[in-house]
């Protein structure tokens, strides 16, 4: 059964001054996943975020979240949505029972109890007033008010910042939970490690563009790293026969790391047959490895692009255009050959 994505967005951009934000991010997320945006600091997560919950204005493209336009239809966004920002902001002079009690007025009778429920679940007690809270207790009010009118999309952009190990396990398992019963989920996170369990998709932003937007298995059953050993540090590592498609070279002295897409581990003899060539590794990526890899100079970009899109800085086009000042330090990067 084809559903309708609970967000999707069309060349979205966000031009500030003197920072492209944004530069046309194509994305699409259906509902009943768990979905992790990642990407280093600056990438243009929040800022993605805040055009989603109809906090911040597009300077292009268009955005439909739960089936509504998040510019001219924010509440009704709101309404099925929740929403815990990286800094959430709120009264500090209520009692921890009082925000509750003041947030449950704009939504429908249940919020209040469920809400209550769940700061008893965090041990929080209610006459504690914001202020005194510490972080993790504040985070834990947060996501208790984003939770408490059972959103349809839940979106958290560092929503384990400030909670200890056992808080943070058990509430990303229960994200898995919501999935499950037809809830999404949007995560944005530094934690790759954490994100791996729970997440199902994988969402990679740099320099305000979207790497890569998949399904986490097949994103990481996908990439393949090679190690070719050579005899001479500038012997070519041939170019590899379809659907193998090379996204970055690293020259570590007299071997090469590859990293390759669609790789089969019937194309090494190949590769050894080439002259110089001395031997052939493969390993699978982890998915920091993966990540990584998308943020570094001289990667090619997704592979895949999708269908009709000619556009140069547009998030699928696999050009591996990449702006002036991106200038990650790291080994010798090899151009690939792959880029159009
Ligand atoms: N109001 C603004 N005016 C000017 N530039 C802005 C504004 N908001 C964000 N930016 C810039 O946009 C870029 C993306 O910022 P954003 O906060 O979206 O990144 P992020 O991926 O959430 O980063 P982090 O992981 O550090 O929170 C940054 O270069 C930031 O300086």
């Amino acid at each position: 059964m084809i559903m309708n994505p609970v967000i999707s967005t069309d060349q979205l951009t966000m031009r500030f001054r003197g920072c492209d934000a944004l530069m046309g991010v194509d994305l699409k997320i259906q509902p009943g996943t768990v979905f992790a945006l990642l990407g280093e600091n600056g990438a243009g997560k929040t800022t993605l975020i805040r055009i989603l919950t109809g906090f911040q204005k597009p300077t292009g493209g268009s955005a439909n979240v739960c089936g509504f336009d998040p510019l001219k239809q924010p509440m009704e966004v709101r309404r099925r949505v929740g929403y815990v920002s990286d800094n959430p902001v709120m009264y500090d002079w209520m009692t921890v029972g009082q925000i509750g009690w003041f947030t449950a007025s704009f939504y429908p009778e249940g919020f209040y109890d469920c809400y209550r429920e769940q700061i008893a679940r965090y041990e929080i007690p209610e006459d504690r007033k914001i202020r005194v809270l510490s972080k993790g207790q504040r985070a834990k009010i947060a996501l208790s008010l984003s939770l408490a009118h059972d959103p349809e999309l839940l979106i958290l952009d560092e929503p384990t910042s400030g909670l200890d190990p056992m808080v943070r396990r058990e509430f990303l398992e229960s994200m898995i939970g919501r999935a499950a019963s037809g809830r999404t989920v949007f995560l944005s996170s530094h934690q790759i490690n954490e994100v791996e369990r729970v997440a199902d998709t994988i969402g990679i932003l740099h320099n305000g563009k979207l790497q890569t937007c998949e399904p986490l298995n097949d994103l990481k059953g996908s990439m393949t790293e090679l190690t070719v050993s050579m005899d001479d540090s500038l012997v070519e590592v041939p170019t590899l026969p379809e659907p193998a498609q090379t996204l970055l070279e690293e020259n570590q002295g007299r071997q090469r790391r590859v990293l390759v897409r669609h790789f089969d581990s019937s194309m090494i003899p190949f590769i050894e047959s080439a002259e110089g060539v001395v031997g052939v590794r493969e390993r699978a990526m982890t998915l920091e490895e993966i990540f990584i890899a998308h943020t570094r100079k001289g990667f090619s970009g997704p592979a895949d692009p999708p269908p009709g899109s000619g556009r140069s800085d547009g998030p699928s086009d696999g050009s591996g255009d990449h702006s002036p000042d991106d200038s990650k330090s790291g080994p010798e990067v090899i151009a690939t050959g792959e880029s159009s």
